[in-house]
């Protein structure tokens, strides 16, 4: 749905030249949540305002539809555009409108007659559960309410692709959960392409169907987001990773739980969706001659299922421990063996 190719865009001020957009390709299909990932100054709010265009690019293609964005004339932009809703960290509402009045505007610009407007401002409303709250001013309404205001405006003209600007860095994380739930009900109740940025690994674990991993300008990774959290590559990656299991600390520091038994072997399992389900510590106590010492553990559930991780020591003959990992594989389940622990 969009196809995104060698997109680049260079900042030159009077003295000093930023290459913020290097080069990405990106495609993202009808119905996707997107999540583009980075830290400050990664590029990607420049990323995402060059797809509806606030930005020009300075090469490359954004093909929306079958439309390239980067051909258009100024009214043709104008129309493509309403095709493209966008919310932001800080709302940007209009402070002297009410609820009501902020979410017609779009339309008001779009030219739709006052009395046709009223159906659509209702029904968004209702959509972003701010039902009784349509004469109130922003000032009277809290981040939460703020960014469902933004979310309502978005939408009004039923835009096919909604565009996020670490639209919830500025709420805490109960309100973050509730606007990050009421995207994906849009996204499945509008079917609307959602692309999101942020600097928040949760909100990726949390909605995001696929994710781009941005440094310095460049897409250093990309996928489907359990993929990408099970088998991270770069090195930026590995550490937003880590963010989901805080007390997953460095290897060495497990070093104290394990036993000095040299036939042992320290490994790590790496379970995704239903296998998160799976009995297999105890499966594996039961069928082989060995002890199992468990040494650390988390689970996270995203939108394409659970993602886990658990540190064992696996403590036997050698054979019977190859033949442990050799029937874990074939569960599904990845193990990893971590060699240098001491
Ligand atoms: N209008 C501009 N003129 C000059 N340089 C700019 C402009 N906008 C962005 N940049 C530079 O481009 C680089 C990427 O900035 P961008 O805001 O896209 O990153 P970001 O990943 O969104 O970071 P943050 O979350 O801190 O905003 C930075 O070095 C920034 O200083």
């Amino acid at each position: 749905m969009i196809t995104i190719n060698n997109l680049s865009k260079t900042f030159k001020t009077k003295d000093h030249t930023v290459q913020a957009v290097d080069d990405v390709s990106i495609d993202i299909e009808k119905g996707d949540i997107y999540g583009v990932i980075g830290y400050s100054g990664a590029g990607k709010s420049t990323f995402v305002r060059l797809i509806n265009r606030l930005e020009d690019p300075t090469d490359g293609e954004i093909i929306l539809n079958g439309q390239d964005m980067t051909d258009l004339s100024k009214a043709q932009l104008r129309l493509e555009r309403q095709k493209i809703g966008m919310i932001f960290q800080h709302f940007n509402l209009l402070w002297s409108r009410t609820v009501y009045e902020n979410i017609a505007f779009p339309l008001e610009i779009a030219g739709i007659p006052k009395a046709n407007r009223e159906e659509k401002v209702l029904e968004l409303i209702e959509l972003v559960g701010l039902k009784g709250r349509e004469n109130s001013y922003p000032s009277q309404l809290s981040g939460g309410q703020k960014q469902r205001v933004g979310i309502a405006r978005s939408l009004a003209n039923d835009p096919k692709v909604l565009l996020c600007d670490e639209a919830t860095s500025a709420l805490d994380p109960e309100t973050t959960d509730d606007i990050l739930d009421l995207l994906v009900s849009i996204n499945e109740k509008l079917d609307l392409t959602i692309i999101l940025i942020t600097h928040e690994m949760h909100v990726i674990q949390k909605i995001c169907h696929r994710v781009a991993v941005m440094e310095q300008g460049h897409v250093v990774e990309q996928g489907d987001v359990l993929d990408v959290f099970m088998n991270p590559q770069s090195k930026t990656t590995k550490r937003f990773v880590q963010q989901l299991n805080p007390q997953e600390g460095s290897v060495e520091e497990l070093k104290d739980f394990i036993t000095s038994d040299e036939r042992s072997k320290v490994v790590k399992l790496h379970f995704v969706g239903h296998n998160a389900k799976r009995a297999l510590i105890s499966d594996v106590s039961k069928q082989f001659d060995i002890n199992v010492n468990i040494l650390q553990g988390s689970i996270s559930p995203t939108q394409e299922g659970a993602y886990g991780t658990l540190y064992v020591e696996f403590q036997g003959e050698p054979e019977t421990i190859e033949d442990v990992m050799n029937y874990v594989k074939t569960t599904g389940v990845g193990v990893e063996v971590i060699d240098h622990v001491d």
